[in-house]
């Protein structure tokens, strides 16, 4: 961008913005319960009326959880924070470079969280005070689903609600089909059972939903059979050895099934030496693939009988994944960017 370009207008930047869930601040019962009660409260997440909810949530579940939850943060945090916070600030900063490698400099790239900090609103506030009024929209979720990336819309849109000059925006809805997405995963995985053998099974494991959500017309658990489907034909593996499952059931209603726990505890029964299990469905390592299946998901199949246990994993700050990121951001901002 020339300098005349940029002083004569302030207001003239693309801003790319990076979403992902949201993490507590600390591994304490305090710190979780404000996170959980946020997250919670959406009613794209528990789709329950309040009236109902309301009273379980505050009664219960946040009188119990919390605790527990805690704990689990507790064993996987890492000296920089919670993992999820860590890796999407790492993507975040990684992207900024890519892209401006790529020569597109006068863009600005940051992250929010959908619940806790840093903040939709206040992120977007700041890139508009930067001068930013072209917006992409990027959440960082790779399949489509209402709980998770259409929340991220109807908070952006709450948000333009209250605004007189609003940006321009763009969303990108999913790209769980994206070939530099899968060829990262499958290069991520290739790369990990060159070091560390290979498995006679591998699981993919994405994070469950009620399966009320698919019967009413949510598009999640088919994009993501798509995804495991095109990951397994990347990887060259035949049907017998790999799996997809649904993880992190919550209350008591039936979730998309094979639940993964049911899925590893079975595999070690029937005498399957060695399960690996990748994560497609998250990009940043967070609580639910470092805890539930690094340590929970381990134990469950070595408690069954099996042998050997891996938990690949997520794309993190992998070079292969960030190139893709770039990649994807370039293509949908199209139009907006000058040629580079
Ligand atoms: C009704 C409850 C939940 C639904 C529906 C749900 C959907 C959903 N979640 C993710 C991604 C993540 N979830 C994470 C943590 C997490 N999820 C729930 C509940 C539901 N998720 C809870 C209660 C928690 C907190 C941890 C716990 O107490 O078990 C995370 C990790 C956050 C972190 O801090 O590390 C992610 C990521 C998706 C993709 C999804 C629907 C497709
Ligand atoms: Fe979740
Ligand atoms: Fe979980």
């Amino acid at each position: 961008m020339s300098q005349a370009t940029e002083t004569s207008r302030s207001a003239d930047k693309i801003g790319v913005l990076l979403v992902n869930l949201g993490t507590p601040t600390a591994p304490t019962a305090a710190a979780v319960k404000p996170y959980l009660r946020e997250f919670l409260s959406d009613r794209r997440v528990v789709e329950l009326p309040a009236l109902l909810w309301q009273p379980i949530l505050n009664g219960i579940i946040l009188n119990t959880r919390p605790r527990a939850s805690a704990e689990k943060y507790a064993s996987i945090w890492l000296a920089d924070g919670s993992p999820l916070d860590v890796y999407t600030r790492e993507q975040t900063r990684l992207l900024a470079g890519a892209l401006a490698t790529r020569g597109h400099d006068g863009l600005v790239v940051d992250y929010a969280m959908r619940y806790g900090e840093p903040a939709i609103r206040s992120t977007i506030a700041r890139l508009q005070a930067q001068g930013v009024d072209r917006l992409l929209v990027l959440p960082l979720y790779p399949q489509y689903c209402a709980a998770t990336t259409a929340t991220v819309w109807d908070e952006v849109c709450r948000l333009m609600l209250t605004l007189r000059d609003i940006p321009a925006l763009r969303l990108v809805k999913h790209y769980g089909d994206d070939p530099g997405y899968i060829d990262a995963l499958a290069h991520g995985i290739d790369a990990y059972w060159s070091e560390h053998g290979r498995p006679d099974v591998l699981v993919t494991s994405f994070h469950g939903m009620p399966r009320r959500t698919r019967e009413l017309g949510d598009p999640y658990y088919d994009e993501c059979q798509d995804t495991a489907r095109r990951l397994a034909t990347a990887l060259g593996l035949a049907d017998d050895q790999w799996r997809c499952t649904f993880q992190s059931r919550f209350g008591r209603a039936e979730w998309l099934q094979p639940y993964t726990a049911a899925t590893l505890e079975q595999l070690g029964r029937d005498g399957v030496g060695r399960v690996d299990v990748a994560c497609p469905g998250f990009v940043a390592d967070c609580v639910e693939t470092l805890e539930e299946i690094g340590i929970e998901g381990k134990q469950i199949f070595l408690d069954a009988g099996g042998k050997v246990f891996h938990a690949i994993p997520c794309l993190n700050d992998s070079p292969a994944w960030i190139a893709a990121l770039a990649d994807l951001t370039t293509r949908e901002l199209g139009g907006w960017l000058p040629a580079a």
